[in-house]
């Protein structure tokens, strides 16, 4: 068994709700105060979106996970929402969401938060509608592999990407990190648009029974990468766990957020 093998088999243990209950819920996820992670997360997305430029037909999320936070603020300026991730409970997790079926995850504090950012007296459950319906396709990926998506979807065949702690989790050492940044960016059309957040320095995390390593790294290594994968970087923030936020789930020292735009390749 490789490395990547090895990643894939821990990955058996993941419970996608103590996950969510890990991070996505306060202090993590304390709206009441905009020094929480999450608040600088949103925050991040919606500013970012609200420039204008992201935009375009299909956005791709790669590594969603149980999660939807990330595409809050960036869905509404495409027709089309493909989320994705390499386990099946994560996949099913999502579906039974988008289908509004009980006993899932409740992400309406999200919605009210994102529509309070964005100040256009929308009603959280009219934006809540709205994504459900904008997500068409929950399917499976793995970042080590050139066609992430299988051979359905060429390369640049997307216009928009977004990941969300995916690659540093999954990836067993930084050449494994830097080629599946490559496999992932081989996915955006030129000039496509690319949002990015991750954990820094972060070494394991638990989901569950599940302690999964992670590589860590750094924002200079984060930098770097992105420019061998011919991504210009039009912001890069980051965020310094407080002591509230450490809650011994993992040991995440920050978090950063990218926009990055895919290079033209003329
Ligand atoms: N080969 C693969 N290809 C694609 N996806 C794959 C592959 N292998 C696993 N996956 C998929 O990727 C995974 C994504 S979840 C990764 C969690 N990352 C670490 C965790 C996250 C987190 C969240 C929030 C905060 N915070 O402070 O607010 C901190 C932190 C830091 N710890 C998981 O869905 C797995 O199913």
């Amino acid at each position: 068994m490789n490395s990547v093998q090895a990643v894939a088999k821990s990955y058996q243990l993941f419970n996608p709700k103590a996950y969510l209950q890990n991070n996505y819920v306060p202090p993590r996820a304390d709206f009441s105060s905009e020094q929480s992670v999450m608040c600088w997360k949103l925050r991040c997305l919606h500013e970012a979106c609200a420039k204008g430029e992201i935009k375009g037909h299909t956005v791709l999320d790669i590594g969603s996970g149980p999660t939807i936070y990330q595409l809050l603020s960036v869905f509404e300026n495409f027709d089309e929402v493909i989320m994705t991730d390499f386990l099946e409970v994560n996949r099913e997790e999502l579906r039974k969401w988008l289908k509004n079926e009980p006993d899932t995850f409740d992400w309406s504090p999200y919605f009210k938060h994102v529509c309070k950012l964005e100040g256009k007296g929308e009603s959280w459950q009219n934006k809540e509608k709205h994504f459900r319906e904008r997500v068409t396709r929950v399917i499976p990926s793995d970042i080590h592999q050139p066609c992430p998506l299988g051979k359905e979807f060429a390369s640049g065949s997307v216009d928009c990407l977004v990941s969300s702690f995916c690659l540093e989790a999954c990836s067993p050492d930084l050449e494994a990190f830097q080629k599946a940044l490559e496999n992932i960016v081989g996915l955006l059309n030129p000039l496509g648009h690319f949002l990015w957040i991750g954990a820094l320095e972060e070494s394991y995390y638990l989901a569950g029974e599940a302690k999964l390593t992670v590589v860590p790294v750094t924002e200079e290594m984060v930098k770097a990468a992105l420019g061998k994968a011919k991504c210009v970087i039009r912001e890069f923030r980051t965020y310094s766990m407080t002591p509230a936020m450490k809650v011994g789930v993992d040991d995440v020292s920050g978090i950063f957020f990218v926009w990055a735009q895919k290079r033209d390749n003329k």
